[in-house]
């Protein structure tokens, strides 16, 4: 037995936010704006560097008391994710608002998704989906995840083989939501609090549900899985954004 490969590519970095919504109300008209305009300037440089292929961001309105925003940033190194963390904290928006939650961790493949005999460095749709692009769907799910080390239900004391093919039946299920819900998983075993963020994305939130839902009947999350805090949110443009806050 052993550990088995993972292919890793960029760090993730799931900030979550509260409104300071009395602090929000009481400053001017003016300075409101004047806060957006600024927070546009920063989503916007974020947007470049996504378009450069040199990280990639998302920014969401959240559902219920959890959180009201979520900004997803990722990057080649943690360093640069520490550095955006300090370039957030310098926004106005931030002085408005708090770090309620974040999440790190960088994204993972099974390192059989590799193409035999292939450098994966050099096998564009692999590192397309390692440095991935933030999907345009316009929902997002976040949750943090384990794998179950409990009795006959331990993960890691499975053989490679029966790894596979839990994991093979996990995939069929996905695969039934090929163009309709979008995944990226990324792994956290020694960068934070739990062992994968699990990241959706789809245009339709009722299909998180469906697609949660059918997993949770399939061995590998059955028996195996343990869940965190589930987050769900829209996308939001700079627009959007500040037209939901407009007082
Ligand atoms: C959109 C759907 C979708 C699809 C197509 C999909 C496919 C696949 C494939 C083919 C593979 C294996 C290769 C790899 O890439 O590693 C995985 C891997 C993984 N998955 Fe997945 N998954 C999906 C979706 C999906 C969901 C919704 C969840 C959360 C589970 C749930 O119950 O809430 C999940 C979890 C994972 C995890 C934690 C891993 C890593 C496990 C490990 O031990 O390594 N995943 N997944």
């Amino acid at each position: 037995m052993g550990a088995p490969a993972t292919l890793e590519g960029w760090y993730v970095y799931h900030e979550f936010r509260t409104i300071n919504w009395e602090q929000w109300k009481s400053i001017a008209e003016t300075e409101r704006v004047r806060i957006m305009q600024e927070w546009s300037a920063f989503a916007n440089a974020q947007a470049n560097i996504e378009r450069d292929r040199k990280g990639s961001y998302g920014q969401y309105i959240m559902a219920g008391h959890k959180a009201d925003v979520l900004f997803i940033f990722m990057r080649p190194s943690l360093a640069e994710l520490n550095q955006l963390k300090a370039d957030l904290a310098k926004t106005s928006l931030a002085d408005m608002s708090q770090s309620v939650y974040s999440y790190i961790s960088i994204v993972e493949l099974g390192g059989y998704m590799a193409k035999p005999g292939v450098d994966p460095a050099l096998d564009e749709a692999l590192q397309a989906r390692l440095k991935p692009e933030m999907p345009p769907h316009q929902h997002v799910c976040f949750y943090p995840m384990n794998k179950r080390r409990q009795g006959e239900d331990n993960w890691f004391m499975l053989s490679e083989q029966e790894r596979r093919e839990f994991m093979k039946a996990h995939g069929m299920i996905g695969r039934q939501y090929a163009g309709i819900v979008k995944q990226i998983i990324s792994g956290s075993v020694g960068l934070d609090d739990w062992e994968w963020g699990v990241t959706l994305f789809a245009d339709d939130p009722l299909q998180f549900k469906k697609l949660v839902y059918e997993m949770r009947f399939d061995a590998s999350s059955a028996r195996f899985a343990e869940f965190g805090p589930f987050y769900v949110g829209h996308r939001a443009s700079n627009e959007s954004l500040a037209q939901w806050l407009r007082i």
